[in-house]
């Protein structure tokens, strides 16, 4: 098992009285990419705020390795806030060996490095460019390299892909992906469940500042109901009730959603169906971390396996 970087500890924080995020406690390990999940306003960036100092938690601790919170070492973090702007009127290469700088980051290492990324990201030749010479995109790259120069032990990318193009995108995947083969620790928030689904190991999902759902992708997935099948034909609600392994069933006109249970083998199950069912087209898939958060976001936890209580 992998050493723990981050501990986040029933961590809870309050504006005027009115709670934000409420015991919200995970983990963050070497090597493991962890995504924080949560519909607008869940309180997301709050989290990340009050690790990155920005903001002090009402209750709760924060823990880097063994120190805590004003022992934090900085240096060792990289950041990547939602909030995006460096200063306009710098030049690309100034910009990036200051902020080297400010974490300590030795110059000479600092400037190769930043050579290196700013081609591996399409930006040689902008060195000497300043920031308002730029597209918003072209800043965005500058400022993730920014986060990832002086070689964060822990790297939190607060939104990462947005306002950037589908190119553009891989490489930040592909980046991300090999820091954490690396053994840097990274702490992701994003909307876009596809690529968390693509490429992170765990995920922590939040609603109304509270956790709802804490593991691995794998472990998110069984939670729910595994498989859906789609069959568009018209079928009498009363047949597909007594096909076995359905939890849930969903008809919109000639289309029904079957919600299997867990224990199904997909196989078996296809080859049980009865012989008189009408199917003109059939479809069976695992359930999409995209349809784990609508069913969350909007309170109807109609996905979660009866009776299974997620901790
Ligand atoms: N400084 C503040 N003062 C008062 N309320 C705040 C402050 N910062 C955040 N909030 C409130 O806390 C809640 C959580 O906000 P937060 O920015 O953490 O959400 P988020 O999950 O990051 O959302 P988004 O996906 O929209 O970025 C929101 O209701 C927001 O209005």
């Amino acid at each position: 098992m992998n050493e723990t970087v981050l501990t986040v500890e029933k961590l809870g924080k309050s504006f005027k009285h009115q709670p934000i995020i409420q015991n919200i406690s995970f983990e963050v390990k070497k090597g493991e990419i962890m995504a924080v999940l949560g519909p607008n306003g869940a309180g997301k960036s709050t989290i990340i705020r009050n690790i990155m100092g920005i903001m002090y938690p009402d209750e709760g601790s924060i823990t880097f390795h063994n120190s805590q919170k004003n022992m934090i070492p900085r240096h060792k973090i990289g950041y990547l806030p939602e909030e995006r702007g460096l200063y306009k009127n710098v030049k690309v290469m100034d910009i990036l060996l200051y902020l080297a700088d400010l974490k300590s980051y030795p110059l000479k290492k600092a400037k190769e490095r930043a050579k290196v990324y700013l081609k591996k990201f399409g930006l040689e030749g902008k060195e000497q460019s300043s920031i308002d010479e730029l597209s918003k995109g072209m800043g965005q790259k500058v400022q993730f390299i920014a986060s990832i120069l002086h070689e964060p032990e822990l790297l939190i990318l607060d939104e990462p892909f947005s306002g950037i193009d589908p190119v553009s995108q891989e490489l930040f995947k592909k980046e991300i992906r090999s820091l954490a083969n690396n053994g840097t620790a990274i702490l992701l928030s994003s909307h876009q469940m596809n690529i968390v689904e693509e490429m992170c190991d765990r995920l922590f999902m939040i609603h109304r500042g509270r956790k709802v759902v804490y593991g691995s992708i794998e472990e998110v997935k069984k939670t729910y109901a595994n498989f859906k099948c789609v069959i568009r034909g018209k079928n009498d609600r009363a047949v597909l009730e007594q096909i076995s392994g359905v939890q849930r069933i969903e008809q919109n006109e000639d289309v029904s959603t079957l919600y299997l249970t867990k224990d199904i083998q997909p196989a078996k199950w296809l080859k049980n169906l009865p012989e008189y069912m009408i199917i003109q087209e059939l479809s069976l898939d695992r359930i999409s971390l995209h349809e784990i958060f609508i069913d969350v976001a909007t309170d109807q936890n109609l996905l979660q396996e009866a009776g299974e209580n997620y901790e």
